[in-house]
């Protein structure tokens, strides 16, 4: 088992947990993933958007007076505001971009260096045309390779093209690192979803309890930032995480987001409908 991992808890489990640390709190954090979690997996990344029943859960808590909501995710800033309405924070490019308040923060460093990352794409792009389904997202500070429709065969010779175009144009400045079906492209330099929530956490009073739900290897340092003072939740299966609770997938999602909208919510504000106290409901 990897240092600082555990195997987490059903969401159900964490109750008492979650009940205790929402009637200390003054107000709720509730920070979200998009792609996994918001969003289930699709094949095509342009057609990823949230399920109705998460729609509506979060149409209900965005508008929560003692919550504030942030996405963020790996997308693009502008691609995946667009993809979701109602969070008053959006983070995108993994944390390298942040909107809140008005204003839009794009990480010195990695501004630098998008020239590297459209050489980059612009060599994949020629590289990679005749793999079958191999797909690149250029988004300006960081890049996605998609493999999910890409034959398993063919797989380690779009990692090979990829690693060769870093070497060659990104130099010492960028690095490939893996998510779900994708080799992630970015700046070489420390700063990821956790310090993007770090930043999010700061702007918020010490009483504020802080959620981070989130599904990929990128999530983890943002779980990290939460726990334990907060609560991560992890979409998926038991593996080790750094968050200490799971639900199953974005239906789930819904339906945590629906009662930290409704009973926990009532924790923090001390109306504790007791009937509601013990479970949240699975979809
Ligand atoms: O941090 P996230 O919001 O979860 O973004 C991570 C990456 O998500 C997207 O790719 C993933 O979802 C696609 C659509 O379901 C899927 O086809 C792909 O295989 C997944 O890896 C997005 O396209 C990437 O830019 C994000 O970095």
């Amino acid at each position: 088992m990897s240092v600082g991992k555990t195997r987490p808890k059903p969401i159900d489990e964490l109750v008492p947990r979650l009940r205790t640390e929402l009637s200390d709190a003054a107000e709720l954090l509730l920070c979200l993933d998009f792609d996994g979690t918001l969003a289930p997996i699709v094949e095509d990344p342009d057609e990823a958007k949230p399920t109705h029943a998460v729609e509506d859960a979060l149409e209900t808590v965005t508008t929560e007076p003692d919550v504030t909501t942030a996405v963020v995710s790996g997308r693009g800033l502008a691609d995946v505001r667009q993809r979701v309405e109602g969070p008053r924070i959006y983070a995108g490019n993994h944390g390298l971009e942040l909107a809140r308040g008005g204003d839009v923060a794009v990480h010195p460093v990695a501004r630098k260096r998008a020239e590297r990352i459209d050489a980059v794409c612009e060599a994949l792009e020629v590289a990679l045309d005749p793999v079958p389904n191999a797909r690149i997202e250029n988004k300006r500070l960081t890049a996605t390779v998609h493999v999910r429709s890409v034959p398993s065969g063919a797989q380690p010779q779009v990692e090979r093209l990829t690693d060769d175009a870093v070497d060659r144009f990104g130099g010492d400045d960028l690095e490939v690192s893996t998510g779900k079906q994708i080799l992630e492209i970015g700046p070489d330099i420390p700063w990821g979803k956790g310090n993007a929530v770090e930043l999010i956490m700061a702007d918020l009073p010490d009483e504020a309890v802080p959620v981070y739900i989130g599904d990929d290897v990128t999530d983890e340092s943002a779980f990290r930032a939460v726990e334990p003072g907060g609560i991560g939740v992890r979409v998926g299966d038991n593996k080790p995480t750094a968050a200490s609770g799971r639900v199953r997938s974005p239906e789930q999602v819904a339906s945590l987001l629906e009662w930290f909208g409704t009973a926990g919510l009532e924790h923090v504000r001390g109306q504790v409908p007791r009937s509601r106290m013990q479970t949240i409901r699975s979809p």
